[in-house]
């Protein structure tokens, strides 16, 4: 039978209170072994994007949540101050803390809180903290308050070094405090409604579907609104640049907008930056077409490679999730951490014409039924760019939100990676 959408309870007056299921956050059982607590989540209705609240009352219920203690857990809580609309501490603050209160009375006080205090901190507190300890067997707890780029430094940080036999996958509670938040949007595609805390409340985990891509070996890393680049990790056997997602890989249409609007000034407008970075690369102020972006697309199905007829594209993206932002579904076959990659791909086309394709996708999907649109299932994808592209622009290259620039005759290559480094808390 499906679970009820909504959930009741009466309060300590005794009266009958229904709530909204996609609301609950936990039922913990009351000290006193009579009454619960309940806490739920409470959402602005002037305003559907902001932070919900949180309410804890007593009162007694049928259904208690099953209950689990892991206060014991070393537990990690990252407070992303610089992602999305910078509100991970106030959230932390008005959000997280009661939760964690009414979860764990006595050992939410121990819990270690961290604020990231530049683009390095994540990584700095994996390489120092994180993964020495997994490595010697601890099973950590992080609470995440960041967007993607929280969670693709975590699984780079962690793969940085190699592992030992004991090591044990940190589990990741995701509360989407970043701008478009793909990952946690695609676990909880149609149902969570309460920013991830109700994960809090139970001891459910999977392990995290990754990729990892390799370089050719004058790939840099850009950073700092592009005005800088750095060298990227390599990789030991090979020593080729490298770097690990969970979200998605793209060249073409999809890389540029996600590069030219990762500044400060663009960064103010939510997630609207996208739209509005893509209607910039869609009509380009001389009047002329959007830019034919040119390489050899090669795409794997088990050990074979074929190549693409096309040579020139617009959009080629391979996604590891369902959804890039909450209502853009790039990928409708992909079910929640299934760990499949799937491409999206169209041809050069006009500025109009390419909106059509997006604006489908914000349909729940529909572009992967437009002629247009190849969408297929895939195990790897390589884009080599042998001399065609001369403009270095045309030759960045995404992975989940971070940009890579690649030489004239630079290359690509994207495989599903089979190591399990994090978990991610389900409810
Ligand atoms: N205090 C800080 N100073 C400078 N940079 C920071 C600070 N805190 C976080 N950052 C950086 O800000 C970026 C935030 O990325 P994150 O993905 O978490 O948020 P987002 O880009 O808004 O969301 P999404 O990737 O979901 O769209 C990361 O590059 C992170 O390293």
């Amino acid at each position: 039978m499906a679970e009820s959408a909504k959930f009741s309870f009466k309060n300590e007056e005794g009266e009958e209170q229904t709530i909204d299921r996609g609301n609950l956050v936990a039922v913990v059982p009351n000290p006193d072994g009579l009454s619960s607590i309940i806490v739920q989540v409470e959402h602005d209705s002037t305003d559907p994007a902001a932070p919900p609240h949180v309410k804890v009352t007593k009162g007694l219920s049928a259904s208690a949540s099953p209950w689990l203690d892991t206060s014991d857990r070393e537990t990690h809580i990252i407070l992303s101050t610089g992602s999305g609309a910078n509100q991970a501490i106030a959230f932390f603050e008005d959000a997280v803390k009661p939760v964690l209160a009414t979860l764990f009375p006595t050992s939410h006080s121990s819990f270690h809180v961290h604020q990231t205090q530049s683009t390095a901190t994540i990584s700095d507190l994996t390489s120092k903290i994180f993964f020495p300890q997994a490595n010697a067997g601890s099973h950590l707890r992080i609470i995440l308050l960041s967007g993607d780029g929280g969670v693709v430094d975590l699984v780079n940080g962690l793969l940085s070094k190699p592992a030992s036999a004991e090591y044990k996958a940190p589990s990741v509670v995701l509360l989407p405090l970043g701008t478009a938040n793909a990952l946690y949007h695609s676990i909880n595609a149609g149902k969570d409604n309460t920013w991830g805390l109700s994960a809090l409340a139970v001891d459910n985990h999977r392990p995290l579907p990754i990729f990892t891509a390799s370089f050719s070996p004058g790939a840099r890393l850009l950073v700092d609104e592009a005005r800088s680049e750095e060298e990227l990790p390599k990789d030991p056997q090979t020593q080729y640049p490298i770097l690990h997602g969970a979200v998605v890989a793209s060249w073409g249409m999809h890389a540029s907008l996600v590069a030219d609007s990762d500044t400060v000034e663009y960064r103010k407008f939510g997630v609207e930056r996208f739209k509005m970075a893509a209607k910039e690369a869609l009509y380009p102020a001389d009047g002329s077409l959007p830019h034919p972006y040119k390489a050899k697309v090669s795409v794997l199905k088990g050990e074979t490679w074929t190549s693409l007829e096309k040579e020139e594209h617009m959009y080629v993206l391979a996604s590891m999730v369902s959804n890039l932002e909450k209502p853009f579904t790039i990928s409708p076959a992909s079910k929640p951490l299934d760990g499949s990659l799937h491409l999206v791909h169209f041809g050069p086309t006009d500025g109009d014409e390419a909106m059509r394709i997006m604006g489908l996708a914000y349909q729940g999907g529909k572009h992967v039924d437009d002629k247009a649109v190849l969408y297929e299932a895939v195990d790897g994808l390589r884009i080599e760019f042998q001399g065609k592209e001369e403009d270095a622009r045309w030759r960045r290259i995404c992975i989940d939100g971070k940009i890579v620039r690649l030489e004239k005759d630079g290359w690509v290559e994207i495989r599903k990676e089979e190591r399990r480094v994090l978990d991610v808390a389900v409810d």
